[in-house]
């Protein structure tokens, strides 16, 4: 059966209709402007025409290997359109391309094996190799005749980068290293593309030379043999088995038993090993090797609000088209969406993508004028970099899990159906949470940072924008509440500057009965992670609060209003949300939360007519989707039918194990 595209289900029209503002508007903020939503359209539409985003069978009914196969086709046919029709449209190496990584999910439900390549292996490249290197290995990259990912992880280590066991030690009677992996734990594991795919990869491991171990150094390495594909002799490779998801992205184990590599195979940007030797240790920054690191913490702050984005369209659309129950004897069952609780579900999640978007282009600009100083010399501003993109990084993929989940709850029992896709965005987002620095492990980097400017603030030093709140803390400035945008962002600010006050001054007490600073840091932890997401928090709600008003300036009425009535809702929901840490730090009374409580149960009764044109506004196309609750058309029965029917179980009438087994079961005789 195919479903007629624009036969639309009449209670999504219905909703289309009620629509106070142009979708159009909306959706040019978030592109960037009219001219970027119509590049973005036209490479979806060469992408969607391309035929690639086809498969004759369902990805979740295909094994394994059938899907990574299908992934690995879909991969090269994707790459090869990138450097031809795409090409011409974004200009050339455009990586910055948003539009790229959004119809991307068209061809990938699951995960691509080349997204290592584009995500870590090139960037590393870029920011890592001295000129000649770059000439030597980004042409070949960006043409994809070298396929790499990125070895950090090992078995034994991954948060811990210092600890790491693999070895590469200079021998400068050949000039070269030798790679090595002295135990079970020190074999690499989880790399993307790296259990079947890649056959380059860079390889984090302990540079020693003339006897001494400099620490965890980047080296260029080829794995397999570019014509056979087979390992090279000296390398153990392989897929490290089925997870929860990723299915397609063959994470990999590498182990290296004395494998030779050039000199000129460590990436020399930064700290270098002469030809006799001789190490020559980085000039500005320690930490300059981790820079991939943060700059995959930036563009995940992005995959975030995507794939929140993604999740809420899908529950939105589904809940205007879901009856169920009824609000009072004998009247006609309600759309689920006008249940106040079900609002309460998903309205907070529009918001938030709009929030964690808004914070993912800001971050990517600091990020940009960052790298910006880093070229001129000047590492002055990564310390606040680091601490920005770890906490936004730890808190946006942590919050977008929780509300994707809470996009499936909200979906009832359909939300539970793969077809649905929603199981595919949580797996994927949960992930996030986890690689690329654990929650927790971030946001004590972050704390890190915080505690040390309130040390300088203290010290009556200057400090970093972001967290000029410290000093106007440490002034003795009184928090009085006002329940405005900036009221409740100086609240946060507040609440930061409070809780991290109490670190300090838990640490500081610890010490003073005698603990050394290690074990003060670490019975205080529990409380440094709160302070640095209560940070975060504040830096969300004002980097919100004012892009919304920056974007907006030349909008119309109708916008504006909307996008200030999320807004609110996002304000009045982590006031609610925090009122105990409000009631500690700030001067907020009963009275000013029963107020905020109101205005955040009306602010859901105003938006609840505009909610399926929000989601509408996110563009996000039925391919890109891939739901059968959250299509456009809002066919959800027909296509739940549809899909059933179709389902390879239903192949056969009787499967084989009837006879095998349940018949001579019945029949006594098994
Ligand atoms: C094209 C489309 C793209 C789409 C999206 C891409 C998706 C890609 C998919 C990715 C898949 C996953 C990949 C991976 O997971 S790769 C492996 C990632 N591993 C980690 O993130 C490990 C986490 N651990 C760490 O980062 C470090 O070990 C940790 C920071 C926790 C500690 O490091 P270390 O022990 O060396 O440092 P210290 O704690 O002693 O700190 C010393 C000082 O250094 C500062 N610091 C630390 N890190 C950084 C940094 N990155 N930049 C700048 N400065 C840093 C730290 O703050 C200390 O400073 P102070 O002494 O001043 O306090
Ligand atoms: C889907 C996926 C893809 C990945 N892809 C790659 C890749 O391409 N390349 C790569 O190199 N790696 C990759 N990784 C590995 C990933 O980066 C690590 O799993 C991640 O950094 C966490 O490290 P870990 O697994 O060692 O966790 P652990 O560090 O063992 O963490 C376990 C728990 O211990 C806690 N913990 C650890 N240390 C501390 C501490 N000091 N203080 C307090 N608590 C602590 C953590 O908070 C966590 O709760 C991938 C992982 C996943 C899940």
């Amino acid at each position: 059966m195919v479903l007629k595209k624009y036969n639309i289900n009449p209670d999504l029209a219905l909703e289309r209709q009620k629509c106070t503002f142009d979708i159009e508007e909306i959706i040019n903020i978030f592109d960037g402007g009219k001219e970027k939503t119509s590049q973005r359209r036209k490479i979806e539409d060469v992408v969607l025409k391309s035929g690639l985003c086809h498969d004759d069978v369902p990805e979740e009914c295909m094994s394994l290997k059938e899907r990574y196969e299908n992934a690995v086709r879909k991969s090269c046919f994707f790459s090869k359109l990138m450097k031809t029709e795409l090409q011409e449209i974004t200009g050339i190496e455009d990586f910055e391309t948003p539009a790229i990584r959004r119809i991307a999910d068209a061809l990938f439900k699951d995960i691509s094996p080349f997204l290592l390549h584009l995500g870590m292996f090139v960037p590393t490249i870029i920011g890592q190799c001295t000129s000649e290197q770059l000439m030597i290995w980004l042409p070949k990259a960006l043409d994809l005749q070298i396929i790499g990912g990125y070895a950090q992880t090992e078995l034994g280590h991954g948060t811990f980068i210092r600890g790491l066991e693999t070895t590469a030690t200079y021998d400068a009677d050949t000039e070269e290293f030798v790679l090595h992996t002295p135990t079970l734990t020190a074999h690499k594991w989880w790399a993307g593309g790296l259990g079947k795919t890649i056959n380059h990869c860079i390889v984090v491991a302990q540079l020693y030379t003339k006897g001494v171990c400099y620490g965890t150094h980047l080296f260029m390495v080829q794995i397999r043999d570019l014509d056979t594909h087979m390992p090279l002799p000296g390398i153990k490779v392989g897929e490290i088995g089925p997870r929860m998801g990723f299915s397609s992205a063959d994470n990999g184990f590498l182990g290296f038993n004395n494998f030779r590599i050039p000199r000129n195979n460590m990436l020399m940007k930064h700290a270098q090993v002469q030809k006799d030797g001789t190490y020559v240790k980085p000039a500005r920054h320690g930490k300059l090797t981790y820079q991939t690191m943060v700059f995959v913490r930036v563009t995940l702050v992005n995959e975030a609000a995507f794939n929140l984005s993604k999740a809420v369209t899908i529950a939105v659309r589904y809940s205007a088209v879901r009856r169920q129950s009824e609000m009072r004897p004998n009247e006609p069952e309600p759309q689920i969406l006008d249940y106040p609780t079900q609002q309460h579900k998903l309205f907070i999640g529009i918001a938030t993508a709009h929030a964690f978007q808004l914070t993912a282009n800001w971050l990517w600009n600091t990020f940009k004028s960052v790298l910006s100083d880093m070229k001129k010399g000047d590492v002055g501003t990564l310390p606040e970099l680091h601490a920005l993109s770890s906490c936004l990084k730890a808190v946006c993929t942590s919050d977008a899990a929780l509300l994707i989940e809470q996009c499936r709850y909200a979906c009832g029992g359909h939300g539970y159906m793969l077809s649905s896709n929603l199981p595919y965005i949580y797996s994927f987002v949960a992930a996030t949470r986890t690689y690329e620095g654990d929650y927790t492990i971030l946001l004590l980097q972050t704390a890190r940072f915080l505690v040390k400017a309130w040390e300088q603030a203290e010290a009556g030093k200057t400090v970093t924008p972001t967290v000029s709140y410290i000093s106007r803390s440490l002034k003795g400035e009184k928090n009085s509440w006002r329940s405005t945008d900036e009221g409740i962002i100086k609240s946060f600010q507040a609440v930061a500057a409070g809780k991290i006050a109490l670190c300090v001054k838990s640490i500081r007490d610890r010490m003073k009965s005698g603990l050394d600073y290690e074990d003060a840091w670490l019975l205080t932890t529990v409380q440094l992670v709160d302070a640095a997401e209560a940070h975060c928090r504040s830096v969300i709600l004002e980097t919100y609060c004012n892009e919304v008003r920056r974007l907006t300036k030349s909008s119309s009425d109708n916008v504006k209003i909307v996008m200030h009535q999320l807004v609110t809702l996002y304000l009045s929901y982590w006031t609610l949300q925090r009122t105990g840490d409000l009631l500690r730090y700030s001067s907020i009374s009963e009275k000013d939360i029963d107020f905020m409580q109101r205005q955040y149960e009306e602010l859901l009764q105003h938006i609840r007519p505009n909610a399926v044109a929000l989601v509408d506004a996110f563009d996000l196309r039925d391919e890109i989707l891939h739901s059968s609750l959250g299509a456009y058309d809002g066919r959800v029965y027909e296509r739940l039918m549809e899909q059933a029917e179709n389902n390879p179980m239903n192949a056969e009438p009787v499967n084989q194990s009837f006879h095998k087994y349940i018949k001579p079961l019945l029949q006594g005789k098994l």
